[in-house]
């Protein structure tokens, strides 16, 4: 089976969840899908860290991260695949806001300042925070050159609406929902 038909069908055993949920944006949902319980599995994150490079191959970046918490196993696990692969890539993680102490920063890890950088989310639905993490690296003084998530669930318009590049490996008709 391809890396890629192997993490679906792990997304769809330990993460696809039925009920009624609340969103981060606020709206509801009669299904969720908690890329967590995937992007920290022994067996799944590897096969995270092949698929998004694969998926992002002819991106020129050299750092990748987002906003905490749902990117940073995705940033992590792509360093670890560039790396096995011989290729250098730095991760990132954006906080959701600054720190008041230490050395204050929004964006910890290697400095991304005049960097071309790849921001990625585990999944996303309205953009928002995919977003925020766009206009943190922005003002850090990044270059995004594209957006990346496992799982598109919405957020495609609002991506394109910004004049972005997005990648992402499946979308919820690869789940027959939505
Ligand atoms: O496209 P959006 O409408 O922003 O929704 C997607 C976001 O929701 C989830 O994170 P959540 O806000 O639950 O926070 P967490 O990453 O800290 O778990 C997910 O990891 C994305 O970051
Ligand atoms: O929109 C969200 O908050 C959201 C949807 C989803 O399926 N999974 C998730 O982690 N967040």
């Amino acid at each position: 089976m391809s890396d890629r038909d192997e993490l679906l069908q792990q997304i769809k055993d330990k993460a696809v969840v039925h009920g009624d949920f609340v969103l981060s944006s606020g709206k509801r949902a009669s299904w969720y899908v908690d890329l967590r319980r995937v992007t920290l599995d022994g067996a799944a994150a590897p096969l995270v860290g092949r698929v998004m490079l694969d998926e992002t191959a002819g991106l020129d970046y050299d750092a990748v991260g987002g906003l905490t918490l749902g990117a940073d196993p995705v940033a992590t696990a792509m360093l670890h695949a560039a790396a096995a692969r011989g290729r250098a890539l730095d991760a990132f993680v954006v906080r959701k806001a600054g720190k008041a102490h230490g050395l204050q920063r929004r964006i910890e890890g290697p400095d991304v300042k005049g960097r071309r950088v790849l921001a990625v989310e585990d999944t996303s639905t309205t953009g928002g925070s995919v977003l925020t993490a766009v206009e943190a690296l922005r003002e850090a003084g990044a270059e995004v050159v594209a957006v990346a998530t496992i799982l598109e669930r919405g957020a495609a318009g609002r991506i394109a609406e910004e004049g972005l590049v997005y990648r992402h490996p499946y979308d919820v008709s690869d789940l027959g929902l939505g």
